[in-house]
């Protein structure tokens, strides 16, 4: 059991009104000790660590100088707000992260008042900050709106998108850069090199400077040329050119790790009436736990882990591989054969197996940063200029792209591949991550291949025909986690489009599996079949276009035929309903069923315990087969349809 620290100052504290009361002077104290708690916390639960350890100055800082909850804290991202769930009356439930019936991994709006806005998905604290300046600006509150955004998560787009309108907010809006100099891997692009110089040409900037700036500012409209000549010389100076032309006053950088300095310099920025501020302060990811700060991704993602050691509990090792590896190695073969083969991430090189294909194929692989609907648009333009793109995005996260996926690569038919890892339910990330849509939102496109690898095997000869389907767009999804543990071919097949298989011969039940519930779908025929109902397995392989002539086979030789899918109403069930329904095959009395995620957001828990939820298992699979028979749990007939 890990020894829980001594914190006998953060004991004292419950809400952020407990921190305020405190003397100055006892505010390092208290970031070691909340340091040391969230450490503890993770060691038990996993979870997000660097992030966390990277805010603590500056969430004691904030809460400190603002009146939270009345002041609205908002985090981007959320992965990073351990501590301040802490501090905000939490800490007793703190070591139920991301567990069923325990705290979200991320700020939650149904878990707290502290927690103004949900998160997860990145880049959107800006947004709903300027929301809640401009609401307190027309309801006349004297209330703020404090934004915390790393640099990672300004890259994407839509953070500029706020900050282009965040002028109107006037000095309501705070926003707080928490550059670590880290993504989840190091970050990419111009605006990490605009930062690092930043910060690498200027000092921290002292409260006292701050305040004597303050103090000889003028506000913009008054401000004349002699004014305007000392601002864009102390842009230049400070680089902050870029976010002062965006309307923010720039203050930067700052030390993010010295409690009492931030808290000077946030003082100083709430009592100034200068407009939107956006202060960039300096930090370290992992900061203070050696462990975390030596380590290259700097315990952005932990499990279990000693504190001492800080090594992780990842299990005995040589099982089965995860997806993303054997999806990385199977487009490094296509990559070894064809120069045409490119790969683009969104700033998830370890999480989608690209970092892998990039130390193969370091000149073909492209990490945009978080910047999904770029990505998209990006493989766009290598398709059309005869490129064979794999675009690897979470499937959830390619909901940040569905225009450009729709307008720039279904209409104009250009052959982008998308590989969709972490495909339906995710487990501890919870809802906001969960895979469920990319049936319902793919399927319904014209031109579009859409394919479900009900396993290792089965990805391996996606990813060969993928890179083989020239002729429009083609996407794979398949979940977190590991494989079956079953061979990797070594020469993949090339699947014939639109070529469903069966795995079990039966006759009175068929089962039309597509994904990685075959698993469960066969123990579900074993089952039936122990009962006396002959059950055929198949495996359909493509949502869309759909088998139908194999589905047509199944649906008119059996008695019952059921759907199952890790995926939201809207996907491959539907469209087998609506082709059975198009040809009149439920006219003859067919029972069809389709079992998929129900229409609700699933919290975070295990898999397992998530499936079992969302009635995707083999008893389920049983339980709707025999309802559909009007037969009870043992399979005698009853009389009564469900
Ligand atoms: C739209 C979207 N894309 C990708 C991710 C995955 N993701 C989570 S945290 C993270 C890096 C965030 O970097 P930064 O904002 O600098 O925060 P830090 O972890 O450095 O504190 C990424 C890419 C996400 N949450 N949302
Ligand atoms: C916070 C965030 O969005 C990522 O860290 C995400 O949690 C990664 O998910 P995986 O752990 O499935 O790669
Ligand atoms: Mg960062």
């Amino acid at each position: 059991m890990t020894q829980r620290p001594e914190t006998p100052l953060l004991d004292t504290i419950q809400v952020p009104a407990d921190i305020r009361r405190l003397d100055k002077s006892q505010l390092p104290q208290l970031c070691d000790e909340l340091r040391q708690e969230v450490i503890s916390a993770v060691s038990v639960t996993g979870g997000h660590l660097g992030a966390g350890l990277g805010v603590v100055e500056l969430t004691v800082a904030i809460h400190y100088v603002f009146d939270t909850p009345a002041d609205k804290l908002i985090w981007d991202v959320g992965h990073q707000c351990y501590p301040h769930k802490v501090v905000t009356g939490r800490r007793d439930r703190i070591r139920t992260l991301r567990m069923g019936g325990g705290l979200s991994g991320f700020t939650k709006r149904s878990e707290s008042e502290y927690d103004p806005f949900g998160a997860a998905h990145s880049s959107t604290s800006i947004s709903a900050a300027l929301g809640f300046a401009i609401a307190s600006k027309l309801d006349d509150r004297p209330q703020r709106a404090i934004a915390v955004i790393g640099d990672g998560a300004a890259t994407a787009g839509m953070a500029f998108e706020a900050m282009n309108n965040a002028a109107e907010a006037g000095s309501r809006l705070i926003v707080i850069l928490n550059d670590n100099d880290m993504s989840i891997a190091p970050p990419v692009g111009s605006l990490r090199n605009a930062l690092a110089r930043l910060v690498s040409s200027n000092k921290y900037l002292s409260p006292r400077k701050l305040a004597a700036r303050l103090a000889g500012h003028l506000p913009k409209p008054m401000r004349n040329a002699a004014e305007r000549i000392e601002e864009y010389a102390r842009g230049m100076m400070t680089g902050g050119t870029l976010f002062e032309e965006l309307g923010f006053y720039y203050v930067g950088p700052v030390d993010g790790h010295d409690v009492l300095s931030l808290v000077e310099i946030l003082e100083n920025v709430k009592e100034s009436d200068h407009g939107p501020m956006l202060i960039h302060a300096v930090t370290q990811k992992g900061k203070g736990y050696a462990p975390a700060e030596s380590s290259a991704d700097k315990y952005h993602g932990v499990v279990k882990f000693d504190v001492v050691t800080g090594k992780q509990d990842k299990g005995p090792g040589g099982g089965p591989p995860a997806y993303q590896k054997v999806f990385a190695d199977a487009l490094i073969a296509e990559a070894n054969a064809d120069d045409k083969i490119v790969a683009i991430t969104a700033a998830m090189p370890g999480g989608t197996g690209l970092d892998l294909f990039g130390a193969a194929h370091p000149t073909r692989m492209f990490d945009v940063g978080i910047a999904e609907q770029h990505a998209v648009t990006f493989a766009a333009g290598l398709a059309a200029d005869g490129y064979r793109p794999f675009c690897a995005i979470y499937s959830t996260f390619l909901q940040r792209a569905y225009d450009q996926v729709v307008h720039d690569v279904a209409i104009q038919n250009l052959p982008v591949r998308f590989a969709m890892d972490r495909a339906g339910l995710v487990g501890a990330d919870g809802a906001t991550h969960a895979g469920s849509f990319d049936l319902a939102y793919l399927c319904t496109l014209p031109n579009f291949v859409v394919m479900a690898a009900a396993d290792e095997v089965e990805l391996t000869h996606m990813v060969h025909t993928m890179a083989q389907h020239d002729s429009g767009p083609i996407a794979v999804r398949y979940p977190r986690g590991n494989g079956r543990g079953l061979p990797i071919p070594e020469v993949p097949e090339k699947l014939e489009i639109g070529k469903g298989r069966i795995v079990r011969e039966g006759k009175t039940v068929a089962i039309l599996s597509l994904g990685t519930r075959l698993e469960e779908a066969e123990k579900a025929a074993e089952q039936l079949e122990a009962m006396g109902l002959s059950t055929t397995v198949a495996d359909l392989r493509f949502a869309k276009p759909l088998d139908e002539a194999l589905i047509r086979k199944l649906l008119t030789t059996h008695e019952v035929a059921v759907t199952v899918e890790e995926a939201a109403v809207g996907g491959f069930g539907a469209h087998v309903l609506t082709m059975a329904s198009d040809e009149g095959l439920i006219d003859a009395g067919l029972k069809l069923r389709t079992m998929r995620l129900p229409d609700a957001f699933q919290d975070q828990d295990s898999p397992a315990k998530q499936y079992d939820e969302a009635k995707l298992n083999a008893p389920h699979i049983v339980d709707t087969v025999l309802k559909a028979l009007r037969r009870n749990s043992v399979g005698v007939e009853t009389g009564v349809s469900a």
